[in-house]
């Protein structure tokens, strides 16, 4: 008889959460781990999350602790799932309680201000593990969705091909459907750079513009997500796949889309400040975009969409000027 495998996850925000409840349902006995009791004692004695996913209902192998050396014990995935900027910090509490060999899995989608590191980068630095135990899960998941269990496809990206067909097997479902690739820097670029474009995608929504502009920002913005991710060494192809064309498109068409919605009402008129007090989630483009566009710098890469994004949301720039500047850019090749 084959062993249950044991999951960690460290975050219980509405992705944290949802991927947990996909490994339970694939077979693991889940410990979500979080920084507040109340919570924890609701996930165990109802088994809801009523803050970050209400009226879901979660399986009985999830359970949750405050407690994270319980919940790290033994874990063979431990999977991270707190906003990017907070993860240094936390992973450095962490590391002396993870099991040995446990694989560590990253669901988030940024990349470190200052360091410009991408999510693995930053577990890789934090805990010393090997990059062949480090994955990622990423692509078209909006966390609603997936707790509703409706159908969803998803990448499994490590550099270890059979870490991330383990991976793959212990978290496959009927309704999530994970895909194994071994480009996980266009996986994490992909994610991280979707939320950026999300952003724009958001503001000229919120502008009042329509469909040719949607469609535009999303083409030119997978173009210069390419671009950035060939001149890191990623594989282009790994841009059109889920990590790349499928995630940018359900989260510029979806309104679950935090980083859709905070674009939407900076369009709309709002504040940066009036737009943080309405968000109750993490919208990891808002931080991100400046670190996409220090990556971008230091790769001699332009990336015309993020600079707006970063001049919208960073330096005050309203969107209408904005847009201007973006549209009156040099005309040039589609492909270049
Ligand atoms: N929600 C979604 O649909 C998806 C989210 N993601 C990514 O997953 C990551 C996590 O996002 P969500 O779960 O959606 O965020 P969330 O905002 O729903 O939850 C974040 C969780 O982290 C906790 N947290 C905040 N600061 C913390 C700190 N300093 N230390 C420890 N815990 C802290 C919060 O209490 C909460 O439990 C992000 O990088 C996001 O881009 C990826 C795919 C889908
Ligand atoms: O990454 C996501 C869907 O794949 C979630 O997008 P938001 O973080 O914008 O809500």
């Amino acid at each position: 008889m084959t062993r249950t495998l044991k999951a960690a996850v460290f975050g219980t925000g509405s992705w944290g959460t949802a991927f947990g409840m996909v490994l339970a349902d694939a077979g693991c006995d889940v410990t979500l781990w979080g920084r507040r009791a109340e919570l924890a004692d609701a996930v165990n004695s109802t088994h809801t999350n009523p803050d970050y996913l209400p009226g879901v209902e979660l399986p009985r192998n999830v359970r949750a602790t405050t407690d994270a050396a319980e919940a790290a014990d033994a874990a063979d995935f431990t999977v991270l799932a707190v906003p990017s900027q907070t993860l240094r910090a936390g992973l450095a509490a962490w590391t002396p309680l993870l099991a040995p060999d446990t694989v560590l899995v990253s669901l988030m989608k940024g990349v470190e201000l200052g360091s410009a590191m991408r999510m693995s980068e930053v577990v890789e630095d934090v805990t010393k593990a090997p990059a062949e135990r480090i994955a990622v899960v990423t692509g078209p998941n909006l966390a609603r969705e997936i707790a509703a269990r409706q159908p969803a496809a998803s990448v499994v990206a490590c550099r270890d091909e059979s870490v991330a067909v383990r991976l793959q097997t212990a978290c496959h479902t009927p309704y999530f459907r994970p895909y194994t690739n071994t480009d996980v820097v266009g996986c994490e670029l992909g994610g991280a750079v979707k939320n950026v474009i999300g952003l724009a995608v958001g503001i000229a929504d919120g502008m009042g513009l329509g469909d040719n502009t949607k469609g535009s920002l999303i083409t030119r913005g997978l173009a210069e997500t390419t671009r950035l991710g060939l001149a890191m060494g990623a594989d282009p192809l790994t841009f059109a796949g889920l990590a790349g064309l499928g995630d940018l498109v359900a989260t510029c068409s979806s309104p679950l889309s935090r980083n859709h919605t905070f674009g939407t009402n900076l369009g709309k008129g709002m504040t940066l400040e009036e737009t943080i007090a309405v968000t109750r989630q993490t919208a990891e483009g808002v931080k991100s975009c400046e670190s996409v566009l220090d990556l971008a710098r230091r790769h001699g890469v332009d990336m015309p969409i993020t600079e707006t994004v970063v001049g919208i949301v960073h330096e005050g720039t309203p969107p209408l000027v904005a847009l201007k500047e973006l549209m009156s850019r040099s005309a040039k090749p589609e492909r270049r």
